[in-house]
Parts: C-alpha cells; structure tokens; sequence
C-alpha cells in the first residue's frame, strides 16, 4: 500500500475515508436485522483502523478517541496513562470514530460520520485545532481541512426562505422548538453531529444548534471544518470551544453562517442564557 498524505490535513482526509469504506464495506455484509451488532462493529472496526494507521504514521502524537476506554473518565480522579500523556502531549488526534452510530444502523440513513481533528498546543485558533476531516461515507464525501469547502451561499434555495435549523432528531435541546418560532426558523431533525455540522457548511441549513451533553470527539472535526471555512462556531452563551481539556465533556454547541452568529445567540440568551 502507498504512504498516505505527510499534511496533517490530507492525513486526516486519506485516514477518514478509509475508515468509511470499511463502515460502507460492514454495513453490506452485515444487514440491519441486528442494529445492536451493527453498531458495535462499526465502532470497533473504525476505531482499530483509525488506531493503528496514527500508531502507524503519527507514532509520536496523542490520541482521544470516543471508543478509547475510559475515555469519558479523563476528568475524574481515574485519569488513566492514555489520558495523562494527551494532556502534555504537543499534538493530540481527537477521534470519533462512527458519529451517528444509531444512524449507520438503520438501513437508507446517509446522516452518520467518520471524524479526525487534530489539536495542537501551539495553534493559533482558541480552539486549539489544527486540522480535521469529517468522512461522511453514505453521502460518498468527506469535507476536509486541506481543502477547505467554499463559504455557503446566502439563503440557499432562494432569497427571503425560512432559516433552516438542524437539531438531534432522538435528542434535541428542549429550548429549541420556542426558540426557532421566535427566529421564524425551520426545524431539520438530523442524525450526527458531524453531519448536521456538514450541512451547514454546504448550505443545507443554516445552523446547528445542541445543548444537554456532548464529548470534544463528537464536534472537533466539524467544527475544524466549518472554522476553516469561516462559519461561525462557539459554545451557545457565546463562548469559545475549547478542545483537549482535562475534562472531555462538550456539552453545547453553535455553528452557523457568521451574519447569523448574533442573532443567533441573542436569542440562545433569551431562551436559555
Ligand atoms: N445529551 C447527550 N449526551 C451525550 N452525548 C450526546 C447527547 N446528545 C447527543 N450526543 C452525542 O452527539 C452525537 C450526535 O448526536 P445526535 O445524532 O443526537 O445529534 C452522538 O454521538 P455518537 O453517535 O458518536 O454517540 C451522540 O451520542
Ligand atoms: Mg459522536
């Protein structure tokens, strides 16, 4: 096999879309008649490729990722070696390896994704990430850092139409049904977090608004996507994301079309500030 990409942003492409094909490749041997078995292999399988290809290319840099055990315990007193070394580390890979897991497992959904960000100590951006790529296998694209995708047009599908607001489509913010009345916003029920962030940056929706709980690996690769393509992205009170913390939890999220970004957290004030 030929050595991947040296540019960490053409690494975390080639690394995403290679995980996707194995995801595509899973979910046509397997069937969806065991959802439950479908979703465990897809973590697993993604998440061993992931693993050993950065263990393989990236020897010297950290990772997190969500199917890493004890990921979600990086926090507490627990704190194992994995998650000590990334807290001093220069470099860390923060990973999800199937987003969306519900999704992949239900037969015709294309809303579930592959992420690979990469965080650096001495990056200029307040996030802190430096690269990233959001596979999205079922769509047969990945949006990526090395190319960043073009600003999405205004008012997609015409001037003057209703603002379109993705949200969790099991487990929307319970503020959000009032809050896109007052904005005179749609709501686009969505599977993935990397998929709703995806269609932002396209110019499917608007915006993408989550509360009540997330983990850094389910918004850093996105969201190095939509910054990079200059769409607005902070935590719900205006805030600004922040990546390889010593607490992985992340649990709010904006990212829209920068004019919105005012309004947009105007009213986020008003309905939960
Ligand atoms: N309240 C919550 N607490 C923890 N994680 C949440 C959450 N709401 C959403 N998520 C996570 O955010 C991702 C996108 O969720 P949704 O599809 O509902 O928008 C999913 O990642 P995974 O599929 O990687 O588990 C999901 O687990
Ligand atoms: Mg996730």
């Amino acid at each position: 096999m030929s050595s991947p990409p040296t540019a960490d942003g053409a690494f975390a492409r080639w690394l995403a879309a290679r995980a996707g094909q194995e995801l595509l490749r899973l979910r046509a041997e397997m069937g969806f008649a065991d959802a439950g078995a479908l979703k465990s292999a897809g973590d697993k399988v993604s998440h061993e490729l992931i693993r050993t290809e950065l263990a393989r290319w990236r020897p010297g840099d950290a990772v997190l990722s969500e199917e890493d055990e004890g990921s979600r315990l990086a926090w507490t007193a627990e704190v194992n070696e994995a998650s000590i070394s990334r807290l001093t580390a220069e470099r860390v890979w923060i990973i999800d390896p199937l987003d969306g897991t519900r999704e992949f497992s239900e037969e015709g959904r294309a809303d579930w994704a592959v992420h690979v960000a990469l965080w650096a100590r001495d990056a200029s951006a307040s996030h802190g990430l430096v690269a990233g790529a959001v596979g999205l296998p079922a769509q047969q694209q990945v949006l990526a850092t090395d190319v960043s995708p073009a600003y999405p047009a205004e008012a997609v599908g015409g001037a003057g139409r209703r603002l379109r607001l993705a949200a969790s489509r099991s487990r929307p913010p319970v503020f959000l049904t009032d809050l896109a009345e007052e904005v005179g916003a749609e709501l686009v029920p969505m599977g993935s977090a990397g998929a709703k962030i995806a269609a932002v940056v396209t110019g499917e929706v608007d915006a993408y608004i989550h509360a009540g709980g997330q983990y850094e690996w389910d918004s850093a690769a996105p969201v190095a996507v939509a910054t990079a393509t200059g769409l607005h992205a902070s935590r719900i009170d205006g805030s600004a994301l922040k990546y390889n913390e010593a607490d992985p939890r992340l649990p709010d999220l904006l990212v829209c079309r920068a004019d919105l970004a005012n309004r947009l957290l105007a009213a986020l004030h008003r309905h939960c500030g």
